[in-house]
């Protein structure tokens, strides 16, 4: 790494050599990483990297190059395809490149090859059957952008993207490998507040679909320290990713792994550098760790290539962040099953209002075993009686989520069915000796015994809890029939 932090050093940026160390783990572990090589205290700064030096639609000449206008009308300026475009530029710009040093072969720091499944083959990816990885790959999706964006855009600009470059920085190979670079390693990066002036060369409109990495804070908490580690970053998140030109590589800063609940080091930024900054002291040779946010298996696999497995605190051991998906639509599809009343118009009125009220069309169960309330609510909209119904759309108001009658077999019936999508139970995933696998099958197994351990939990619960719920109310029967006979012999006494 000598000739990358060379590079690294000799454009403005600054590193703490004598804090942080670039060491090599087992792949097991994620390969490259840092680590501390003497007691670090919190609030340090362990490097600050100028604003220009990180690689987005903002800071590579190409949109300008390109031409702005003709850059959005390319469509360029929507998604990741601008930034690809910019990171193959650079690359093919070799030692001109300002990102010679970090994009280049010698010093080679960023991988070529990915263990995400977006590069496996039919017969690994058979094994996430019934996980969310496989629809939210995005592969299709992303090819489209390289056909119609991307190819037409160089081909229209030889004197930028020479013919002789296409098949060696302009292929579809490598818009894969940079998408997965931006997809495992991007920050975003906003502008500066107040920084109006800011030359902003490929323009800000534009929807992205795909989210990119991790996050910055705002400010050094050298100067504040009380917003360090604070939870309010995946709303910023969530504004800032609706702007690609924010989305940026940030060499160095993608050099930390990252693990469940061990962040100890965040990227913060201010009007012209960004600073890694340690978030809690940080023992001479443990691990430099940077979140991604607490991710499920799921994500971490689709986006990283890596799966956790931690203790749970249901017992066992997992990703206690894990969760599972449940479409609306399968909870339509058992009802309609239950019951004729809720087919067709009289659902979809009910489930566009439901929509249209801003009710989340997906839910997502974890570890807490308890059904959401959404769910419950929209479960529930789904089985009024008309009259009901119009009382409901009426006052606005959805549904109480209040689990109870017929509720429990319905949701108990739809976790069952989603069981069904994986092709393999719990107990033969189980039984299946991780330690002989190859890395994507047992990767995909963890993801995989992780969704279903979740649906496992939720079952059993509601079977628990429509048991007591029965037993309650059985009582509670057998009270009010007790009740009723006696006052209604108290009342033949009275008569009498
Ligand atoms: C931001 S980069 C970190 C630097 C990377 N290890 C490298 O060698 O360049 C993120 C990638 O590191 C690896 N990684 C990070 N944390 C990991 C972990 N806890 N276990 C396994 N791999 C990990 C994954 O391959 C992930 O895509």
């Amino acid at each position: 790494m000598d000739g990358f932090i060379a590079w690294f050093q000799s454009h403005g940026a600054h590193l703490d050599n004598s804090s942080l160390g670039i060491v090599d783990f087992p792949l097991s572990e994620g390969r490259r990483g840092a680590i501390a090589l003497k007691d670090i205290p919190e609030c340090h700064t362990l490097f600050t990297v100028p604003r220009g030096l990180t690689l987005s639609t903002r800071t590579s000449q190409l949109p300008k190059r390109f031409g702005v206008d003709a850059w959005q009308k390319a469509g360029l300026h929507k998604g990741w395809v601008g930034l690809i475009l910019c990171m193959m530029w650079e690359q093919a710009n070799g030692s001109s490149s300002r990102w010679r040093g970090y994009l280049g072969k010698d010093p080679k720091t960023l991988p070529d090859e990915f263990d995400t499944p977006m590069f496996w083959g039919e017969d690994d990816l058979a094994e996430l059957k019934g996980t969310s990885v496989v629809e939210k790959l995005g592969k299709a999706d992303a090819e489209v952008d390289y056909t119609t964006k991307l190819l037409p855009a160089v081909k229209s600009r030889p004197d930028l993207f020479l013919p002789n470059d296409l098949s060696t920085y302009y292929s579809l190979g490598v818009y894969h490998i940079m998408g997965s670079r931006i997809l495992s390693r991007s920050f975003v990066v906003e502008k500066w507040n107040g920084d109006e002036d800011e030359d902003d060369a490929a323009g800000t409109a534009g929807n992205i679909s795909m989210e990119s990495a991790m996050d910055v804070d705002e400010k050094d908490p050298n100067q504040d320290p009380d917003r360090v580690g604070h939870e309010e970053d995946s709303e910023d998140e969530d504004e800032d990713e609706d702007d690609p030109s924010d989305v940026a590589m940030v060499p160095m800063a993608d050099i930390l792994n990252a693990r469940y609940q061990t962040e100890n080091a965040k990227l913060f930024y201010e009007k012209d550098v960004l600073k890694m900054v340690s978030t809690r002291p940080i023992k001479s040779g443990e691990q430099i760790w940077n979140t991604y946010g607490d991710l499920p298996n799921a994500e971490l696999l689709r986006r990283y290539g890596h799966v956790d497995i931690l203790p749970l605190p249901s017992g066992g051991s997992g990703n206690p962040a894990d969760v599972v998906e449940i479409k609306a639509d399968l909870i339509v599809s058992v009802i309609s099953s239950f019951l004729e009343a809720v087919k067709g118009d009289q659902a979809k009125e009910r489930i566009d209002w439901w929509l249209e009220a801003g009710g989340e069309d997906i839910f997502v169960l974890d570890h807490d075993f308890e059904v959401p309330p959404a769910m419950i609510s929209f479960t529930k909209l789904l089985l009024l009686s008309e009259k009901e119904w119009e009382k409901a759309r009426k006052k606005s108001t959805p549904p109480k989520p209040k689990l109870e009658g017929a509720l429990y077999d319905i949701l108990i019936s739809t976790i069952e069915r989603r069981f069904a999508d994986y092709p393999t139970t719990l107990e033969t995933d189980r039984a299946c000796p991780t330690g002989s696998l190859p890395l994507n099958k047992r990767q995909a197994l963890i993801v995989r015994i992780g969704e279903k351990d979740i649906l496992r939990g939720n079952l059993q619960k509601l079977k628990t809890l429509k048991e007591t719920d029965s037993i309650r109310s059985a009582q509670g029967s057998n009270k009010r029939k007790a009740a009723l006979s006696d006052s209604s012999s108290k009342g033949k006494r009275i008569r009498r």
